[in-house]
């Protein structure tokens, strides 16, 4: 299971939750109507109540919350919030851990590594919409509210919905303005097409507590076989929120009709990460994300493979070094054969490891039958290690794939292509 990342709520000037609303509008001013009076009353209301910040300011501002640099996996992004006044919405998605900066204050107030809204002092509440990396079964999402501890969301829930195709179009990149998305003529006309009747709840309003350490993550089991393409995250009445994560099955159907080759073990393609023996550093599901792996924590590092009580000497290691690999499964996305094999060390220069080994296999009756593709091969710091038909031992059909790293280290990517054949026929 994987982050396929967030959606947004209902507008509701008393306050109250769970109203549906014909029509989701945005804190954005002086733009074109929306859809009810009551937006535009909520805009122009807005509009008096806030100075606009010049975009240079929030350019600044946005920077400095490191949302340049991060990583939100697949791709989910934030379509538009109410407001973004003390932090912006995207940070919700950083792959990052939270952080805190002591006396770090921007024109805006203290700086916050979460979105955070300003106080209200008007009926309503704040909310965002977030597009998902991929449609899929939302099976659990966390909340995080790190560091907000004067300053957290009281209260929030959370909504979502499948778009029809026609809605789907791409909301243009989002500007960000101390006082919520700046939406073109497009991106309102899409936020009104947003058929708020059709969003369900997945989480109702739900209290939040302060961001404390330990204390501050907060999990929900979500109980639905439906697909979502958005969420829709709202916070009661204001405040701050550090992180959100939207874990679930990516949903993707492979068109076997098309004869080509496609990277079978993608996340994008439905591949998924079964099990793995180590994850200390970084988390194997990363080896299948797109693009290419932006640091070490973008990829699957183990921790040494070393018990070594601090009494005993360097020569006293090899002793008491544990004895086996570190591994990882993945189901691929569907049956098929393979043609080649990348596995990058991107970033793992000191500690990539020294070899590793690629098996494929069948689910039958629930039991696999492992088979060799690559055998035990050299690996090299940072780099991408390309292997053809003519290095492996068989090609499938193949259900699943199992890496093993030897002993220990990290890999920042592994691609499998091949020629997808069929479904999977058991779950
Ligand atoms: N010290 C604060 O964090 N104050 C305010 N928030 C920020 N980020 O400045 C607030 O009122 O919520």
């Amino acid at each position: 299971m994987w982050g396929i990342a967030i959606l947004c709520q209902t507008f509701n000037q008393k306050g109250q939750e769970n109203q549906p609303v014909t029509a989701a509008g945005g804190g954005n001013c002086g733009r074109k109507p929306l859809v009810t009076s009551r937006v535009q009353r909520f805009l122009r209301n807005l509009a008096v109540q806030n100075r606009r910040a010049s975009r240079s300011d929030l350019q600044g501002r946005f920077q400095e919350a490191g949302s340049s640099g991060s990583v939100t996996k697949i791709g989910g992004h934030v379509l538009f919030a109410t407001d973004d006044w003390f932090a912006p919405a995207e940070n919700l998605l950083k792959y990052e851990d939270p952080v805190f900066k002591v006396g770090l204050y921007t024109d805006y107030g203290k700086w916050m590594d979460g979105w955070e809204t300003r106080r209200k002092r008007k009926p309503g509440h704040d909310w965002c919409i977030i597009e998902l990396g991929m449609p899929g079964i939302i099976k659990g999402v966390e909340v995080d509210t790190a560091y907000f501890t004067g300053n957290y969301a009281p209260k929030f829930s959370l909504q979502a919905v499948q778009l029809k195709h026609d809605d789907d179009a791409k909301f243009p990149s989002r500007q960000i303005d101390a006082m919520g998305t700046e939406c073109s003529d497009e991106a309102l006309a899409l936020v009104k097409s947003m058929k708020t009747e059709n969003w369900q709840e997945l989480i109702p309003m739900t209290p939040l507590t302060a961001g404390y350490i330990n204390t501050s993550r907060k999990f929900f089991k979500i109980n639905s076989d439906k697909v979502y393409s958005h969420i829709r995250l709202n916070i009661f009445p204001d405040g701050g929120i550090a992180r959100l994560r939207i874990y679930g099955q990516v949903l993707h159907k492979v068109d076997f009709s098309i004869k080509e080759e496609i990277d079978l073990v993608a996340m994008k393609n439905g591949g998924v990460c079964h099990s793995y023996s180590n994850a200390h550093y970084g988390h194997p599901k990363n080896l299948i994300c797109p693009g290419v792996g932006k640091n070490m924590g973008d990829g699957w590092e183990t921790a040494r493979r070393i018990d070594r009580p601090p009494i005993l000497q360097a020569d006293e290691r090899n002793i008491l070094q544990v004895p086996g690999n570190e591994w990882a499964i993945f189901r691929l996305g569907c049956i098929g054969k393979i043609n080649k094999v990348h596995i990058d060390t991107n970033h793992f220069k000191g500690n990539y490891p020294d070899s590793a080994k690629l098996e494929g296999g069948l689910l039958k009756n629930g039991v696999i039958d492992w088979k060799i593709v690559l055998p035990t091969t050299k690996l090299s710091a940072h780099a991408i290690h390309e292997y053809h038909s003519e290095d492996m031992l068989h090609f499938g059909p193949f259900s699943h794939v199992r890496v093993t790293i030897m002993p220990d280290g990290g890999i920042s990517r592994l691609r499998i292509f091949g020629q997808p054949i069929q479904e999977h026929p058991e779950i």
